[in-house]
């Protein structure tokens, strides 16, 4: 009889075979498989969107595979590592055939940064589902993730995701139409069409396309012609099932003024966020991007800058650059001593970006008689809560922190607390005239 790790050997070779190296990667490597028993193939994947993706896609190939190799029926399951093993099974319907529908019009040149692919894209804890959903919906654009939303930090490689999907698209069917703008170009175009009355040439350009990204939507909030646009656009390619893909800081119902029905849109498909990458993860994006760049940096100075930046990529990549920078200009080889000096003398500053929530929070606290634990507390009561805002306020004002990282340094608490604090004391600042004097106060007194 045939075993089951052979089976999934002769499975394995056959995609090898078949997928690019990062889709075997992504979808077939994490894969495990479970039993197989009288005609019924059972895997175990990673998660819930590897097991949509695998239901959407996969499964119909594996089911071709083994049914035709074996001369009989054979019927493929799959669990995700929490799910019960449905050997006593509900069998799940899928579907089985997959179309592409992108076939048409000659390709538009479209500004994409040749450098932001998913080869030179590296998957880490954080920001494992985005990554696999971008390339499930560069593959099968229009069908399962329609529109896919990242939200997130920034820097953490929204618009580096966004890119990878149009180039791989592209790789797929050169002939795929595919638009990346971010939510400032598009209102603006949309202004422009308005002013020199050309607004039908503005609607064919949006809406005949396979592939549209909008970047940063969040800049959509207050425009409300644009987004009344946004809104016919988005249907019109929603119904001609073309994907759409949009990024932002903040879930849909987090973007201040953004209208219910896009909202409720946006929502339609799948929202994925991305999380800063763990240590490990850095030191891999900057030994890729040393690589990328030939630099020759030794390992233990990737550790070390790694270590000193750990919530935005761009900051982690500008570090590297500084070193390099500061190595050719004293004309030494990049050591951690050097890092060390690089990244304090070309930073101005010394490094204060943890240490300044850590300020803002301690005068935060002087100011209004409270004590820092309260800040990072949970209690609801409001000579706690106000100061607790305006400390989340000012540490999204005025360090580079994350949300997320802002969160965590108040207690774990979430990045929408932050946003929503930040929207309170920001909106309280309109009209609340001893609010403003205070914060005058704290922000001249934490520049002094
Ligand atoms: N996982 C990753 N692997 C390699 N490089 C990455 C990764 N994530 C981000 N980067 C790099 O970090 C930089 C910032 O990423 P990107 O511009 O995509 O961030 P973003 O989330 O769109 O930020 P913003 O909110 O400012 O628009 C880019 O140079 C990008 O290539």
């Amino acid at each position: 009889m045939l075993d089951l790790e052979t089976l999934w050997q002769f499975i394995r070779d056959k995609f090898e075979q078949d997928f690019s190296p990062i889709t075997f990667k992504t979808w077939i490597d994490t894969a495990k498989p479970l039993h197989f028993t009288g005609n019924i193939f059972v895997v175990e994947v990673a998660s819930d969107l590897h097991k949509d993706y695998w239901e959407q896609s996969i499964i119909p190939q594996v089911t071709s595979l083994l049914s035709d190799t074996l001369g009989k029926k054979i019927k493929v399951l799959v669990k995700t590592v929490d799910e019960e093993d449905p050997l006593a099974p509900q069998e799940k319907p899928h579907s089985t055939e997959v179309s592409l529908d992108l076939m048409g019009n000659p390709k538009k040149s479209t500004p994409l940064n040749d450098k932001y692919t998913f080869k030179s894209f590296i998957v880490g804890k954080g920001n494992q589902l985005a990554h696999a959903a971008a390339l499930a919906v560069a593959e099968e654009p229009g069908l399962m993730y329609n529109p896919l939303f990242f939200y997130g930090g920034v820097g953490l490689g929204k618009t580096h995701l966004m890119h990878a999907i149009g180039h791989q698209m592209l790789e797929n069917n050169p002939n795929a139409r595919v638009k990346y703008v971010t939510s400032e170009s598009f209102a603006n175009d949309f202004i422009n069409s308005i002013k020199s009355k050309h607004q039908e040439e503005f609607r064919q350009e949006y809406r005949n396309v396979d592939l549209l990204l909008v970047d940063d939507i969040q800049f959509f909030s207050d425009k409300v012609g644009t987004q009344e646009e946004f809104f016919h656009t988005f249907n019109a390619l929603y119904d001609d099932k073309k994907q759409i893909v949009l990024s932002s800081d903040r879930l849909p119902n987090e973007i201040p003024k953004l209208q219910q029905r896009l909202v409720s849109r946006f929502k339609w498909g799948l929202s994925v966020d991305i999380t800063p990458p763990d240590l490990e993860t850095r030191i891999a994006i900057l030994r890729t991007k040393a690589e990328a760049e030939h630099i020759i940096v030794p390992d233990d100075t990737l550790s070390y800058i790694a270590g000193q930046i750990d919530s935005n990529i761009r900051e982690l990549e500008g570090a590297l650059m500084r070193v390099q920078a500061y190595a050719k200009l004293t004309q030494q080889p990049i050591t951690t001593s050097l890092a060390a000096e690089a990244l304090q003398s070309l930073n101005g500053a010394p490094q204060a970006k943890e240490l300044s929530i850590a300020m803002i929070q301690d005068k935060v606290a002087k100011f209004y008689h409270v004590s820092v634990a309260d800040l990072k507390g949970k209690k609801r009561v409001k000579n706690i809560v106000l100061p607790r805002q305006i400390a989340m306020y000012l540490s999204r004002e005025l360090t580079d922190a994350s949300l997320p990282k802002i969160g965590h340094e108040f207690g774990g608490k979430d990045h929408t607390t932050v946003i929503h604090a930040h929207e309170k004391i920001a909106d309280a600042l309109q009209s609340d005239e001893t609010l403003k004097k205070d914060l005058a106060t704290l922000k001249a007194d934490l520049h002094s």
